[in-house]
């Protein structure tokens, strides 16, 4: 088993980024992101910080506008001043959100021009589509690992594991783009294990620490591990036992190190992508 390597695939995307964010500054545009952090969520916090950090580094300007308890209103007023604010050109917001709001219903009010983490259903729908559009960034962390590596999708068999709007289906919808052959599982999938075993190409997406075993995998496939759940000593631990599944997986991407680092690379790349956009569709 050889691992996949996220850092090193997110170090030559953001070399990219900053490249890009350095012509696009020559021509007196500077990329900026805006996050929107509607809650003071443990580990939302912790990806803002990183997002922030690695924006400055690579020539991106990154707006963080934490909201103290909003309500739906607050927020929808935000993503809609930052939608018609011309020198924002790309928007997150962060989930979770406050009780009873829901991405889906606030992803509306982000202009698709500047919907760098795909939460718009224009969006999605025309990922859908099969469109040029920008897929949720851990969704589209997902094809970037496996593109880097020397395979082929096109016929390949593939199983996502999760169907989350956020990454299980956009995932399986990207793959789908790919002419693999997808299955999507939930929790209400019989025979998991039977179903996963027959994927050249596994992805992992429930949110459910080391849930994914060795009987899930048929021997040298690839399997992408999107968990990042946080065990009781501070760690981090993905969906995949990765113990168990590293002697039977062909490849296997690391958590910490995996989809993760690759997820933040791909949110500067559509920012400055959105920026370059925002030129020839002011
Ligand atoms: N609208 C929205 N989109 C998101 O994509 C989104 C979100 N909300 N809310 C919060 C979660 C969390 N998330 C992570 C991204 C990267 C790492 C990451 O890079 N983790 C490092 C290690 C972290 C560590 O060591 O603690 C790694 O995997 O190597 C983690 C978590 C994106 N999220």
């Amino acid at each position: 088993m050889s691992d996949i390597d996220g850092r090193a695939v997110a170090k030559q995307i953001r070399a990219e980024v900053a490249a890009a964010a350095a012509k696009l500054r020559a021509d007196g545009t500077v990329p900026t992101l805006a996050v929107v952090v509607p809650t003071d969520d443990e580990g939302t916090a912790w990806y803002v910080r990183s997002i922030k950090k690695a924006a400055e580094k690579e020539g991106v300007d990154c707006r963080v506008e934490q909201l103290t308890a909003p309500g739906r209103a607050e927020i929808i007023a935000k993503l809609e001043a930052l939608s018609a604010d011309p020198e924002v050109h790309g928007i997150i917001c962060q989930t979770p959100l406050p009780e009873g709001v829901t991405l889906a219903e606030v992803g509306w009010y982000i202009s698709p021009f500047k919907d760098v983490d795909g939460a718009n259903q224009e969006s999605l729908g025309r990922l859908a589509q099969g469109r040029r559009t920008f897929a949720p960034a851990t969704a589209a962390a997902v094809l970037e690992l496996l593109k880097h590596e020397d395979l082929t999708l096109a016929g390949a068999r593939a199983v996502v594991v999760g169907r989350s709007t956020v990454v299980g289906k956009p995932a399986a919808l990207l793959l789908l783009n790919e002419s693999a052959t997808v299955t999507v599982c939930h929790s209400r999938t019989k025979d998991l294990a039977t179903v996963c075993r027959e994927a050249d190409v596994l992805v992992a997406a429930v949110g459910r620490a080391e849930m994914i075993g060795a009987d899930f995998v048929k021997p040298g496939a690839t399997v992408i591990d999107v968990g990042t759940n946080p065990t009781d000593d501070g760690g981090l631990v993905g969906d995949v036992d990765y113990a168990a599944v590293a002697p039977v997986a062909g490849r296997l991407t690391p958590v910490p190190g995996g989809v993760g680092p690759v997820t933040t690379a791909l949110l500067l790349r559509h920012t400055v992508e959105a920026a370059e956009l925002s030129l020839t569709h002011p």
